[in-house]
């Protein structure tokens, strides 16, 4: 894990009023990044958060290949450049070899956030019995919140729907900016309000 410290906002001034939250949508593919097969991981992480969100947000999405500095950089780009509070990223997260996006996950954090791994791998296993093979994880730098969903398109609804409920809360307090959430589609819980 990363021992610097990486920009915070301080809590309550980060995307208020109109302005969005940048919201990091990060495809790791070594052939989508390719052009191999066209990227359904990203506009799909876009799909669900269109029905989540009803607060002003804008996406900044990448597609790179599954290569850890690579991955590490943007991610921290993401984070401390283009001021993303939430940074969600596909792939790279089985066993095999060249998947290392929780490593390089874990390498820009300042802290872990092992429950979003945990209640996602509970949550797939419903899906499908390989659920288990995902290291996915989450972590914070700074002011962003960092979530690892694997690289299968049909995963990324079952997952976000999963921890979102716990991620506008999350965001309040690493002053990362507001998120609302539709409630009709996924009731965000604030203790307190
Ligand atoms: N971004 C994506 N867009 C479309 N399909 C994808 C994407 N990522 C994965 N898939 C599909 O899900 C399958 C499993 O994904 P996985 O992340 O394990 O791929 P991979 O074998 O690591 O290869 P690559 O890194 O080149 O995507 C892929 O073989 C592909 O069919
Ligand atoms: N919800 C859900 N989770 C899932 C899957 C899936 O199809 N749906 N695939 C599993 C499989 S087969 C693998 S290998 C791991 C890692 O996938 P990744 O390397 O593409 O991130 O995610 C697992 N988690």
């Amino acid at each position: 894990m990363s021992s610097t410290a990486h920009p915070v906002r301080p809590i309550g001034t980060g995307s208020i009023g109109t302005d969005p939250v940048r919201i990091g949508v990060v495809t790791v593919s070594d052939r989508a990044s390719q052009g191999v097969y066209e990227d359904k991981g990203g506009p799909a992480i876009i799909a669900t958060l269109t029905r989540l969100i009803v607060s002003p947000w804008v996406a900044e999405s990448r597609v790179i290949p599954d290569d850890r500095d690579g991955i590490a950089a943007t991610l921290a780009g993401l984070a401390d450049e283009t001021g993303c509070g939430l940074i969600v990223t596909t792939g790279g997260t089985g066993p095999a070899p060249r998947d290392v996006t929780p490593e390089a996950t874990e390498q820009v954090c300042d802290k872990m956030m092992p429950g979003f791994g945990e209640l996602m791998r509970k949550v797939s296993l419903q899906v499908v019995p390989t659920a288990i093979l995902s290291r996915q994880t989450a972590g914070i730098r700074g002011s962003c919140l960092i979530v690892n969903l694997p690289g299968k398109p049909s995963a990324i609804d079952d997952c976000l729907m999963a921890v979102f409920p716990a991620i506008p809360y999350c965001l309040d307090l690493i002053g990362a900016g507001r998120i609302d959430t539709d409630p009709a589609v996924c009731r965000s819980f604030r203790p307190g309000s």
